[in-house]
């Protein structure tokens, strides 16, 4: 039998003001899948991501990594394997050039000299951003800052890349870049988005999560033309975007 690369089995969370955000979410992501995690506002994605690399511990259930439990003990191994890239990359960017900034996580895991470079140059590589590497991330425009904070995490090797609200604040040709270098990365994704177009384009399958439950799970181009599971959980398609005459790629 084959591990799923991620595996939520049953998990329930509450803040800690009592507001119950997860009700028993089930997920599991076989190795080399795209998935997008779908949803209106407040419906839980957000707190189900941070339970992913162990940023919030579950108050019920667990989530296992490669078949490790996510927990005190296995925390640096679970953060190295789930790469989380946030919505906004001055959240991940805080060194003096984009070559410090990716080689930081392999830096923190003792890679040093050239084994260091080659892993930097490789995930520079990846997002077509090696040209950039001696300068300040802050002078970079925001499309570009976004692909080196994919970057930071690639240099992990990581199992899963988790990508929140990917597509956000990009213009149209920075858009479909991003979403070329996404299709080409061999690594499993798990995409939370609004974008449904988006979602469409990148992920052979979603999930839509409600209310902290889990309501539909399938392939994107069925739940995106099922109107009706659409409406009732406040998830629109752009005026004249039709979900079944776009190919997906
Ligand atoms: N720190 C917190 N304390 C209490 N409740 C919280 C906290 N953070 C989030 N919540 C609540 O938990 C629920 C789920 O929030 P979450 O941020 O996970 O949703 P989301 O699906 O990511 O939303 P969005 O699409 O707006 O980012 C919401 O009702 C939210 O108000």
């Amino acid at each position: 039998m084959t591990i799923p690369v991620l595996q939520v089995s049953g998990l329930a969370y509450a803040y800690p003001d009592g507001h119950q955000a997860l009700y028993g979410v089930d997920l599991s992501l076989a190795r080399g899948e795209r998935v997008a995690l779908l949803g209106p506002n407040g419906a839980g994605k957000t707190t189900l991501v941070l339970h992913l690399n162990g940023i919030l511990t579950a108050g019920l259930g667990s989530v296992h990594v490669d078949g490790m439990l996510v927990g005190k003990a296995t925390l640096r191994e679970v953060r190295r394997r789930v790469g989380v890239v946030f919505q906004d990359p001055d959240d991940q960017l805080f060194m003096p050039t984009v070559r410090d900034d990716v080689a930081f996580g392999p830096a923190n895991l003792g890679m040093r000299g050239a084994e260091l470079d080659a892993r930097v140059d490789e995930a520079l590589d990846l997002v077509g951003m090696r040209a950039y590497a001696d300068r300040p991330p802050h002078h970079l425009s925001f499309g570009q800052r976004r692909r080196v904070a994919v970057a930071t995490v690639l240099a992990m090797r990581p199992s899963v890349l988790v990508l929140d609200e990917p597509s956000s604040n990009l213009d149209p040709a920075s858009r479909r870049e991003l979403a070329e270098i996404l299709t080409a990365l061999d690594v499993t994704v798990l995409m939370v988005t609004h974008d449904l177009p988006y979602a469409l384009q990148l992920c052979e399958r979603s999930v839509i999560l409600d209310e902290g439950t889990i309501v539909a799970d399938g392939s994107t181009r069925d739940l995106l033309a099922d109107a009706e599971l659409m409406e009732s959980h406040r998830l629109e398609l752009p005026f004249g975007f039709d979900p079944v005459a776009r190919p997906v790629s």
